[in-house]
């Protein structure tokens, strides 16, 4: 494989309600996606616990130290892979956060997000969500690198907001990850659109990861964890069940797209300008 070229799986796993078994699932998926010959690999939002108000207190760790992200650690240490570890319910002193991890082949932790915009939405007959109810948001973009690319990062609900990825691709990223829990709602109507538009606004590749679709649960999971490329095109997919998802990143392709259309020199900062405040 060319040094310009990056193997992600995107890890689309069954959650359930014991946090012992879905850690350990998560680690024997990451072992199985290092098999596969990723460098890296990505985990769902809320690998370790239910998606849902009630569930957050209760599975909520100390970051780093609690036994989720100790896991990750070790999992990325022994495997000598880069794991982003999707999310998982944080517990800072009183508040509760929704945050990702990133661990380096040597078990370093390369990065630490915590969902900026928290999803508080009504659709009437549908679902009302209020995460404001227990998290508190995060303030700070989240970028890290690997040798082939900066890579930025956004929960969920983050993807909704462009200024967010925008100022991503402004900071140098080529590939944007969300880990994301959509629903039966929001799903179909807008998942797969809001992966497209980020990536082709931000000429980036663009990975979701969902968990699986437990239809059990209270809350139920869209499910198709995707790659998208810079030209907007969806690469790698799935359905709703358990999978682990490949893609080769070919961040040569990246400059060939930014070449061909060149938008992000285009623009036209006397115009309109995009500022970040943290
Ligand atoms: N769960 C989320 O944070 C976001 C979501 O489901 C949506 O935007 O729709």
């Amino acid at each position: 494989m060319a040094a310009s070229t990056l193997r992600i799986a995107l890890v689309q796993m069954a959650v359930g309600e014991v946090k012992t078994k879905n850690v350990a699932r998560a680690v024997q998926l990451i072992k199985e996606a290092a098999g596969g010959g990723a460098q890296m690999i990505v985990l769902p939002e809320c690998f370790n616990s239910p998606y849902g108000t009630t569930h957050f207190p209760k599975y909520a760790e100390d970051i780093p130290g609690g036994e989720s992200t100790v896991a990750l650690r070790d999992a990325a240490k022994k495997f000598g892979v880069f794991v982003v570890g999707g999310s998982v319910p944080e517990r800072d002193g009183d508040k509760l956060f929704n945050t990702c991890t990133v661990w380096g082949p040597q078990g370093n932790m390369l990065a630490k997000h915590r969902k900026i915009h928290l999803f508080d939405i009504n659709v009437p007959g549908s679902i009302v969500f209020r995460e404001s109810d227990c998290l508190t948001a995060g303030n700070t973009p989240t970028t890290f690198d690997l040798p082939h690319c900066k890579i930025g990062l956004g929960i969920c609900y983050d993807m909704r907001f462009s200024e967010l990825a925008n100022i991503y691709s402004k900071l140098g990223c080529k590939l944007l990850l969300y880990p994301g829990a959509f629903n039966m709602t929001t799903g179909p109507a807008h998942w797969e659109l809001l992966q497209r538009a980020r990536a082709l606004d931000n000429q980036v590749y663009v990975g979701t990861i969902s968990p699986a679709r437990d239809t059990s649960s209270s809350y139920i999971a869209w499910g198709h964890s995707s790659m998208v490329s810079p030209w907007g095109e969806v690469v790698s997919t799935c359905e709703a069940e358990e999978a682990i998802v490949y893609a080769d990143l070919d961040m040569d392709y990246v400059a060939k797209v930014r070449q061909m259309i060149p938008v992000l020199t285009q623009k036209r900062n006397d115009v309109y300008e995009l500022t970040t405040k943290t």
